[in-house]
């Protein structure tokens, strides 16, 4: 019988199993940012304690960063504590810190890979719970808290519970207009947001073989929004490709030998699976979230559900987010007006994504009554994007063109939502208050999507949103 590659993976980290029943595992990359670390580097100071590997840790600043003006002391006085602290703890402790002097800032989980720092077979912990995206690359990849990112840094190992794999098949070829995000958004309305607690999410199938490494990232990214704390993809050619050359890869005979590495750890063909489930890529749509989590999503040319409809222990949840966004029960998602568009965060700030949103803004404004952003994931991406003239097409069109960060998928920073405002966003989370002002509200969908609302003011079929005829002259290129 053959062994998944989680399995591969776990193995290979294990130092040893604890009394517990846990496995103590060893952490091959930690990554850290701004809003989870200032307490535990503070324990280590006040113990006396180093940083066990500093050469395995690097730092990044996204949450609480503005996209404006960077002039330090930041207004926000709890953002400069917090910059402030993870500038000393960084230097304090020998951790190197990617902030904006270096040109490779960024949103953690954007960096990570755009630096080569994510590499297959490792196992990799952040103290957030969007780490699952660098399972693209067939690393295992988890969010941790507060106490556990204490514990990788005085000890570069976790205590873990084993995860049950579910093997997760997308068959078939995806139609025009339809994207990875829609697949991931179509999997958390299928398996529901918490269907995959307990579970490691393996993506696999010939669409997802077929997918881009940006594309991988958005599936594994929203692992976690359907309950699964990792998600990975088996490393391929597309891998390592896309790891060819990055400042942290093995390079030239070295890389040889890692990709003969990497290969041996993908999911054996007779590995077994605790459970297995499968999807047709042809017939899905494009998704837009109409509630109050992941989960309550509908395809675009669907409607918003009726509190009837639904089986009777959803219906309270159903209701409340029915009147929290507004929508009277079966009203078509399609023509909802928008008053914010948001193209960002580690789900959708990559390139491609960028790209794939301009070719529907080209030579077209943004409606009167939208307020439209693009925040690109890092200042490499940034940088790219603007020696494609990508910002142009944006900004000739209405867009606010922003620094890197995590912007206004969360509103730690000044890009925040304002009262009622209802936004289209190529985010992860429509939680209530999720963008920065308590009654504002999210509509989540792919990022050409949140393009086409921003022209049209309202919700709109990206299918039926045709581009400009004169497609955007793409330089080839990568962040
Ligand atoms: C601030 C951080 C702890 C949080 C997370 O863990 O995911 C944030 O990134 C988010 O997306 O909500
Ligand atoms: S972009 Fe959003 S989801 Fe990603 S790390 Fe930042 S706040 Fe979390």
């Amino acid at each position: 019988m053959g062994h998944t590659l989680i399995q591969k993976v776990w193995d290979q980290h294990t130092v040893r199993t604890l009394p517990t029943g846990q496995t103590q595992l060893f952490i091959g990359l930690h990554l850290v940012h701004e809003v989870t670390t200032p307490q535990a580097f503070d324990d280590l100071r006040r113990r006396g304690w180093p940083v066990r590997f500093p050469e395995r840790t690097f730092a990044t600043v996204d949450h609480i960063v503005p996209t404006g003006s960077l002039a330090r002391p930041f207004q926000d006085t709890m953002a400069e504590a917090m910059l402030s602290a993870l500038e000393r703890n960084c230097r304090d402790f020998g951790v190197p810190l990617y902030d904006h002097s270096t040109g490779r800032q960024g949103i953690v989980h954007v960096i990570g890979p755009e630096l080569g720092l994510t590499q297959p077979g490792m196992t990799i912990a952040c103290g957030d719970s969007h780490t699952s995206t660098h399972g693209a690359f067939g690393a295992v990849a988890f969010g941790i808290g507060t106490s556990q990112v204490r514990d990788v840094l005085a000890s570069q190992c976790l205590a873990m519970e084993p995860l049950k794999v579910r093997r997760i098949r997308v068959q078939g070829v995806l139609q025009r207009g339809v994207y990875a995000k829609d697949v991931i958004l179509k999997i958390i309305q299928v398996l529901g947001v918490k269907g995959g607690v307990g579970y490691a999410y393996e993506y696999a199938g010939s669409a997802v073989d077929g997918m881009s490494m940006d594309e991988r990232m958005t599936m594994c990214n929203m692992s976690i929004e359907g309950g699964a704390r990792v998600g990975y993809v088996n490393p391929d050619e597309t891998t390592f490709a896309y790891m060819e050359g990055r400042p942290f890869a093995p390079q030239g005979e070295a890389f040889e030998r890692a990709k003969g590495w990497w290969r041996s750890i993908a999911s054996d063909a007779d590995a077994s699976y605790d459970d297995d489930v499968e999807l047709r890529a042809d017939s899905l749509g494009p998704v837009v979230t109409w509630g109050l989590h992941p989960g309550q999503s509908v395809g675009v040319d669907e409607r918003v559900p009726t509190p009837g409809e639904v089986p009777a222990e959803d219906r309270p949840l159903v209701e409340e987010a029915l009147q929290f966004m507004g929508f009277a029960p079966g009203q078509a998602i399609e023509g909802t007006p928008i008053d914010v568009a948001f193209v960002g965060s580690c789900t959708n700030s990559r390139l491609s994504d960028l790209r794939e949103a301009a070719r529907f803004v080209r030579g077209q404004k943004v409606a009167r009554s939208v307020r439209a952003m693009v925040v690109p994931g890092s200042q490499a991406i940034r940088a790219q994007a603007e020696a494609e003239g990508l910002h142009e097409i944006f900004m000739a069109a209405g867009f606010d063109w922003r620094g890197s960060g995590c912007s206004m998928c969360l509103g730690m920073n000044p890009d925040k939502l304002l009262g009622r405002e209802i936004s289209a966003s190529s985010s992860n989370r429509n939680f209530k208050g999720r963008q920065g002002s308590p009654t504002g509200r999210t509509l989540l969908m792919s990022p050409a999507m949140v393009a086409a609302a921003a022209i049209a003011g309202q919700v709109v079929d990206i299918r039926k949103f045709e581009p400009a005829a004169v497609e955007p002259p793409l330089v080839g290129g990568r962040a």
